[in-house]
């Protein structure tokens, strides 16, 4: 069947539409009211600079703190293009149906990553690969690839007992229509039994996924394979040499094959193919994470399947909708406004985060304001999970308007599964990838810990739009990280990876010069720069506080009329935050909590990553990938439902935040009480937004005194970071006295 022979939209219907919100005009106005605002600012700090030769912090402070407003404005202008022009996509599945037949449907690949049992535990990685198997779709179009970066005997074990369970699973998801169709969330989540379902249909399968998750986690504790398994499934005899995470042999084991008469489930219908791969991993050979994990899965899949869409997630972010894949369909499947929709994200939602998240976790923002603006300028980037992918666009392809996809390629490949599997192996080895195009021009980038977006701007470069789809029932549910720590460590990978990519070869404004839309490069460069507000940060929160501590005034008297235009600003850019996030569905508490949260990564995170990615310029640092952790203690998991900062073990980072959080008191305390003491009250005029600015960042930080004076557990600040937090405090007030 060639593609062609498939008809269009819906007999003309479109299969989607794309609405603009009305009232964007007020909006735009208020902007400019704000950017006359900032003006104004330039202009005061411009024409106000105390004589060069005027005694203490005075006019060194005022040079900084005008490039620091600078740098302010600016990144703010370059914000508004992800308020501009934002559009909310709907699709019509009934349109889908009603113009293609189930056998007209394309293949679809789905790629799930893992790479540390440990750190993802396997009843994590196969309740979300049973969550995309069951997937509303023909089984035989449905293909689920697992890498596993680890090369581990435990997750192939979990993985083969998750082929079994689907045998149960698939026609109790199909049958009551149940959701989410991952176990592990719908029996955490299930209250009643499901409407259409008997209890006792509901207790059957619930003992099944109690047992399945009993013998898993026994393998899991003792790390032996059970000997039925290995007789059952000749793919363990893989594992009889000496096998490690950093060094083992490439595997690609078939567990289910369509072509086999046992693959069907317990109502006779067929189940999708399930794969098992791993690279081959040498110490001395680059395996680049999970871009080559990814490249892997696309040759892999390539000879398997060969589906012309593909769609990955990572481990721990499962279906929560069983028809997203038709929703994406709808897309690509359009025929006059699909032949340039290259690929289809969803947006990230986390199952774990609890509400009035003290880590500000919830992206509502994000999710319904700058990615509907990303859209609405032709491309949302490319998140690395959660999205569908053209094969041929992921490999490198050019759009051109002759361009024809075969939706029907690679469908019903009937080779033998054991000649497959051989053919594979030779496609993961470690040197496969030498003097290819698989990473450079092909496939996922290699090289930055962003490569997902980077990959996905090279697509839009192409000539291809992407699209943002954000159903109500959310398509994807994953676990953001409920430690400190490791959200701090997780965007310093990110902010570090977006300034690689803004100041490299690949930056937006170069790389898609004439290709992109300039206000696409401005909401890349949103993410792009974030980590050169590091220090325009670091010194706002210092150096004005230190200027009070000594009387030294570097913002107009209160008296003055240069104070309106600050004073407007601060009001009309926060409060227009605070309406945004509410009407986005955040809470007040929320998004007090990222504001706080958006100042501690602006003084760590993205403080160390620039630091990083200068170094890395001068060729002396490379980067990695610190995996973040899918599970936590049952004590930290308390502390964090009760709204306590986790710490946990320490690290440079919590040094820096300590130091200003202190800072901010002691020049709070003793600049009032000098001021107070020495002038009265009016004193405090010229000084006024400074006693503010140091209040505001002393009241924000309130939490982190909290963990260094007042908590007793296992979470809080270690004691000792007081006494070389205070150092760097002295040593600063000394100076500035
Ligand atoms: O060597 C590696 C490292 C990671 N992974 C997988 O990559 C995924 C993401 O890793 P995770 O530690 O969960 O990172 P996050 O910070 O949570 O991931 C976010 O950020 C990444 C880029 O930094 C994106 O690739 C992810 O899609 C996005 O969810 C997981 O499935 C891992 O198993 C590999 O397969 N191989
Ligand atoms: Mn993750």
């Amino acid at each position: 069947m060639a593609g062609s022979s498939i008809p269009g939209g819906g007999g003309g219907l479109p299969l989607f539409t794309t609405e603009k919100p009305k009232r964007m005009a007020a909006y735009r106005l208020f902007s400019g009211t704000i950017f006359a605002g900032i003006l104004l600012i330039w202009l005061y700090r411009a024409t106000h600079m105390p004589p060069r030769h005027s005694s203490g912090l005075g006019w060194r402070a005022w040079l900084g703190l005008l490039v620091a407003e600078l740098w302010f404005g600016l990144y703010w202008v370059l914000t508004l293009s992800v308020r501009w022009n934002p559009i909310r996509r709907t699709t019509f599945k009934y349109r889908l149906s009603e113009s293609y037949d189930e056998d007209q449907l394309p293949g679809v690949d789905i790629f799930v990553c893992t790479a540390d049992p440990a750190l993802e535990p396997p009843m994590l990685v196969i309740s979300t690969v049973l969550s995309v198997m069951a997937y509303d779709y023909p089984p035989e179009k449905l293909n689920i690839y697992l890498s596993d970066d680890a090369g581990s005997a435990v997750t192939f074990y979990a993985l083969y007992e998750a082929s079994e369970f689907a045998k149960n699973w698939i026609p109790f998801c199909k049958n009551y229509k149940v959701e989410p169709r991952s176990p592990a969330a719908y029996f955490a989540n299930i209250a009643t039994p499901h409407d259409a379902c008997s209890p006792e249909e509901l207790c059957r399968m619930k003992e099944l996924y109690e047992d399945l998750t009993d013998r898993v986690n026994s393998v899991v504790k003792s790390g032996k394979i059970p000997e039925v398994a290995e007789c059952s499934c000749r793919g363990f005899s893989e594992w009889n040499g000496a096998i490690t995470s950093g060094a083992h042999p490439a595997i690609v084991q078939i567990l289910i094959d369509r072509n086999k008469r046992k693959a069907v489930d317990i109502d006779g219908n067929a189940l999708p193919k399930l794969v098992y791969m791993t690279r081959e991993k040498i110490p001395q050979e680059q395996h680049h994470f999970k871009a080559g994990s990814l490249n892997a899965l696309i040759r892999v899949s390539s000879v398997i399947s060969n589906s012309p869409i593909i769609m990955n997630v990572d481990c721990d972010m499962y279906s929560n909708n069983s028809e997203s894949i038709r929703d994406a369909l709808c897309f690509f499947l359009d025929k006059e406004q699909g032949r340039d929709i290259g690929f289809v994200q969803y947006p990230q939602n986390f199952d774990n985060v609890v509400h009035n998240d003290i880590y500000g976790n919830p992206i509502n923002v994000a999710n319904e304001l700058d990615h509907p603006c990303l859209d609405g300028w032709g491309g949302m980037c490319y998140y690395g999970t959660g999205c569908f992918h053209r094969r041929e666009t992921l490999c490198g392809r050019m759009f051109s308007k002759d361009y024809k996809e075969d939706w029907a390629s690679g469908v019903g490949k009937a080779e033998d599964a054991n000649e497959l599997e051989g053919v594979s192996k030779p496609l993961v080895a470690c040197t496969y990838e030498h003097d290819t195009l698989w990473g450079i021009e092909k496939g996922v980038t290699y090289g930055c810990p962003l490569e997902d977006v980077i990959t996905g701007l090279k697509i839009q470069c192409r000539g291809w739009r992407s699209v943002y789809y954000n159903p109500t029932r959310k398509g994807f549910l994953g676990m953001a990280p409920t430690s400190l720590g490791q959200i701090l460590v997780q965007q310093k990978r990110w902010s570090e990876g977006f300034l690689q990519i803004s100041l490299s070869k690949y930056s937006p404004f170069l790389l898609g010069l004439g290709k992109i839309k300039l206000g696409l490069q401005m909401g890349y460069s949103v993410c792009g720069f974030w980590a050169l507000n590091s220090f325009p940060t670091l010194y706002y929160v210092t150096i004005p506080s230190l200027c009070f501590l000594s009387g030294v005034s570097v913002f107009p008297e209160i008296t003055s009329l240069w104070c309106i235009p600050y004073i407007y600003v601060l009001v009309a850019a926060y409060s227009c935050s605070l309406v945004e996030s509410l009407q986005c569905g955040d809470s007040a508490v929320e998004w007090w909590n990222a504001q706080r949260m958006w100042l501690i990564r602006r003084i760590t995170s993205y403080l160390l990553a620039s630091i990083d990615v200068i170094c890395g310029m001068l060729g002396l640092s490379e980067f990695g990938f610190d995996l973040t952790t899918k599970v936590s203690d049952s004590q930290a998991l308390e502390r964090y439902k009760k709204g306590k900062m986790e710490f946990g073990s320490i690290s440079a980072m919590f040094v820096i935040i300590c130091t200003i959080a202190l800072l901010n008191l002691v020049c709070m305390v003793l600049g009032l009480g000098r001021v107070f003491w020495r002038e009265g009250a009016e004193g405090l005029g010229p000084l006024f937004l400074q006693a503010a600015l140091c209040t505001a960042v002393v009241a924000i930080n309130y939490p982190v005194y909290e963990a260094l004076f007042l908590r007793r557990d296992d979470g809080r600040l270690p004691v000792f970071i007081i006494p070389i937090a205070l150092c760097f405090v002295s040593s600063l007030c000394i100076q500035a006295m």
